[in-house]
């Protein structure tokens, strides 16, 4: 029989769990570095997927950025668990949570295009905020925001990456 999962709120129990998950695709620079303080003031935005056994094999989260807009960010699964469908459930959980927040535009910065054009995501090319939004944006220190924006000081951050935005 297949091994079980459930997707579930992350608890802050499931932070140092998390930061090794994603520890690996940080030295591979496929996901950003962030001290575990972040993870803990952000723990309330993770999903996390964890096996029948208690270990966590899955994460992401949802980060608000404005009142139409969130980003996914953070969504990996294990090594040994790829391809069975976590990351795509996942996905769904966050997409959820995004639908019973209000918003109507999801933004992700990622290599993995052909995953996330199965939910709708598409390359954003040159779309952009109303100028006042923009505005407003612009303020804020947020890395994630600064990538939705392509500011130039993050552009280390997003070369070789695809900017996907997904409507609700
Ligand atoms: C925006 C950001 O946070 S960064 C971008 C995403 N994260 C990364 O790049 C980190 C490194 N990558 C990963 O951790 C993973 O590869 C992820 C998160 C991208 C995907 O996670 P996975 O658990 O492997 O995804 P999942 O198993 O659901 O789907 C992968 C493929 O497996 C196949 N698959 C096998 N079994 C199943 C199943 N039971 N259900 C669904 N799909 C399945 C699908 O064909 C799917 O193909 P598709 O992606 O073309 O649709």
């Amino acid at each position: 029989m297949a091994q079980q999962y459930t997707v579930r709120r992350a608890r802050t129990s499931d932070v140092p769990a998390i930061q090794r998950l994603i520890e690996p695709l940080v030295q591979e620079r496929i996901l950003l570095g962030k001290d575990l303080v972040v993870f803990y003031e952000a723990v309330q935005e993770f999903r996390v997927a964890e096996s029948d056994t208690g270990e966590i094999i899955g994460c992401g989260a949802l980060h608000v950025m404005w009142q139409d807009l969130a980003e996914v960010r953070t969504l990996a699964v294990s090594r040994a668990w790829r391809g069975t469908g976590v990351g795509h459930a996942l996905l769904d959980r966050l997409l959820e949570d995004a639908r019973e927040l209000g918003l109507s535009r999801v933004f992700c910065l990622t290599f993995e295009v052909p995953f996330f054009v199965r939910h709708g995501f598409a390359d954003m090319g040159t779309e952009t905020v109303a100028p006042e939004v923009y505005a407003e944006l612009v303020r804020s220190p947020d890395e994630g925001v600064a990538e939705f924006l392509d500011l130039a000081r993050v552009k280390p951050n997003t070369l070789g990456n695809t900017r996907m935005l997904k409507r609700l």
